[in-house]
């Protein structure tokens, strides 16, 4: 039977299609994407992931019990102590360095996706933000898995290797899989209108993290 999770999917299969197979991400895996696109997406990812440490922070102000507040926490450490250090790193192997970082003005798309998860999580609750952080977790690891069964993936002699194989990794695909298991656990005890309304929220994610991908074609 389908996952709640699958089900929800399965209402935005378009949109999800749109984000997870975008033009980006495959001229990304073939290494054929300019190089200017991938500078641009990973300095707007800088900031992105500033924003995305506040959703952590609300998770845990959104928590009823202290299992909650934990597992939030863990996501805030990851991201404020490894995640964030990663990306900084990754970024001065192109030449990025942090100072420019942090000055860099946020592009409309990162604005837009950012505050809107931001949002679902201020106005609704643990689950709302949950499902608005979803196209960002677990679209992630499901690009990378996809990407690595397509023929036209290329890993060796590729510039942007190291990105596929970072969201490939174990680690990151464990951690995805229980935000899943989370995540069914709770869909599975909501009504037919709220599924609604989470649906609503998980469609507009996927569709502004699709304008975060074209927003790197796009600038370049
Ligand atoms: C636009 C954009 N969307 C998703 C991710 C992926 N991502 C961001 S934080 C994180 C770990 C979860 O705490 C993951 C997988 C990204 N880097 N940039």
């Amino acid at each position: 039977m389908q996952s709640p999770f699958e089900a929800l999917k399965a209402r935005s299969a378009e949109d999800w299609q749109g984000y997870c197979e975008h033009r980006f991400v495959r001229e990304l895996a073939a290494g054929t994407l300019p190089e200017a696109a991938f500078r641009h997406y990973l300095k707007q990812d800088y900031l992105f992931l500033v924003q995305f440490a506040r959703a952590w922070g609300l998770a845990v102000y959104k928590s009823r019990d202290l299992a909650e507040i934990r597992q939030g926490l863990e996501a805030l450490k990851a991201i404020v102590d490894v995640e964030i250090g990663l990306h900084v790193r990754y970024c001065a192997t192109w030449g990025i360095d942090e100072a420019e970082l942090a000055g860099l003005p946020e592009s409309r798309a990162t604005l837009a996706y950012t505050r809107y998860v931001l949002d679902a999580g201020m106005s609704g609750d643990l689950l709302d933000l949950h499902v608005a952080l979803a196209p960002c977790i677990i679209g992630y690891a499901e690009i990378v898995r996809w990407l690595l069964s397509q023929p036209f993936t290329r890993t060796a002699g590729n510039p942007y290797g190291d990105w596929i194989e970072m969201y490939a990794g174990e680690e990151y695909q464990t951690a995805v899989a229980s935000e899943l298991a989370w995540l069914n656990q709770r869909l599975s005890q909501v009504d037919e209108t709220r599924l609604d309304r989470l649906s609503v929220v998980f469609r507009d994610a996927t569709r502004l993290e699709a304008d975060f991908w074209q927003m790197g074609l796009d600038l370049s």
